[in-house]
């Protein structure tokens, strides 16, 4: 185990990607053992500076395709299962003690699995990684959201799977994909069944596309958290001019969002409304530097909406594409914006909050797990 010390402070992933997240050398190994042979490299290092190049691209739709590559190996009930498996232990390595793993059911159809034996061997791999890293000492747990892609038109089947699966491993449910053209009320028919059977959801928006994606998932579909929601931003002014305005005149300054005088930040109605109603920000900043969603870390607007008290959680997205780890994002912000282990033990327990499994499980956590954790690492909390 790493001696950093973020490595060891608890933490908490809501918004990480099952298909974004698998080992550069298990993929090489399930390709060879399904004859897969279109791999960009089937040396693991390099296949893993692949992912991460190629999805520095600065647009998310170039981000996506990536992933026909990790697809290809999860197609079959073994695959699945090792894949899950090792994301609930690699997670779990790195302090992680509760993921919200997200992934969409309808892309591992290829081979004949049907939409229940995917649910169904995915939670039986986040199972087997839970016991071996309780095993290991670092225990975790696992919960699956099921997503529905958003340019395809089967939402409604996939809300209803994770309804199905609720009381079974299934947490919630999600959109995801291409953004710009699909705006969230394409799939009001999904996100209204879900809230009759009084089910969880969260919606990718405000990453590749502004304001209207935000408001609509909010005020239309009724998200429980936005995916990323990074552009509320746009919603924002300081010292009068509009937040990218400012930002741009401020580009050279490293430090400017960590000293801004919040005295000179304006809210406008749609971001006043996220921050009222403590509506979870599952923000990843490594990713939106990759898809050109943010300029540099120590410029993400993370920074401001942390010191704003929006309710900001900090995630990953994808691990492999973005060669990035729970730590690694947190020690980003400690090395590049100035963040303390008090501002990450205070991300965690916001993303402890917003969890979608229930209430007393959350606080279970939280009191058990998390608090404790960070005794050592912060005694005057204990
Ligand atoms: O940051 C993102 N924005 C939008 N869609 C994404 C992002 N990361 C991954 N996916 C999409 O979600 C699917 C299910 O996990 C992935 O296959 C990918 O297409
Ligand atoms: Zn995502």
């Amino acid at each position: 185990m790493s001696d950093d010390p973020l490595v060891v402070a608890p933490k908490v992933l809501l918004h990480d990607h099952l298909d974004g997240g698998l080992r550069p050398q298990t993929i090489i190994e399930l390709a060879d053992e399904i004859g897969y042979t279109d791999l960009p490299s089937t040396e693991a290092e390099a296949l893993g500076w692949w992912f991460r190049d190629s999805a520095d691209s600065g647009s998310l739709p170039r981000y996506l395709e990536t992933f026909d590559q990790t697809l290809a190996v999860m197609q079959t009930k073994e695959g699945l299962f090792r894949v899950a498996s090792e994301c609930a232990q690699d997670l779990a390595k790195d302090g992680v003690v509760y993921a919200e793993s997200r992934y969409a059911p309808e892309q591992h159809l290829r081979q004949g699995l049907t939409l229940e034996d995917v649910v169904e061997v995915v939670n039986a791999g986040f199972r087997d990684g839970e016991a071996r890293a309780a095993e290991a000492g670092r225990p975790i747990r696992v919960t699956a959201l099921l997503t529905a892609m958003r340019h395809a038109a089967n939402s409604r089947e996939i809300a209803e799977l994770a309804v199905r699966y609720r009381d079974d491993g299934v947490a919630g449910f999600d959109i995801a994909g291409a953004e710009a053209g699909y705006p969230p009320t394409r799939h009001l028919d999904a996100f209204e069944f879900l809230r009759r059977a009084n089910a969880h959801f969260t919606i990718h928006a405000g990453e590749a596309f502004g304001l209207p994606s935000i408001w609509e998932a909010i005020q239309w579909c009724g998200a429980d958290r936005l995916g990323h929601g990074v552009r509320i931003v746009d919603d924002i002014t300081i010292e009068g001019l509009p937040f990218a305005t400012w930002l741009e005149a401020h580009r050279d300054n490293a430090r400017a969002l960590a000293e801004v005088d919040l005295d000179g930040v304006q809210l406008g109605r749609l971001a006043a409304y996220v921050r009222d109603c403590r509506i979870p920000l599952e923000m990843c900043p490594t990713s939106n530097l990759q898809t050109g969603a943010a300029l540099s870390i120590s410029l993400h607007p993370i920074t401001l909406l942390k010191r704003l008290l929006f309710r900001v959680t900090l995630n990953t997205d994808n691990r492999l594409m973005s060669h990035t780890s729970a730590s690694r994002e947190a020690t980003l912000l400690a090395e590049q914006a100035e963040w303390t282990v008090a501002d990450l033990r205070w991300v965690t327990i916001n993303a402890m909050k917003s969890a979608f499994i229930p209430f007393d499980q959350r606080l279970g956590i939280i009191n058990d797990i998390i608090k404790p954790g960070y005794v050592p690492l912060l005694p005057e909390t204990s």
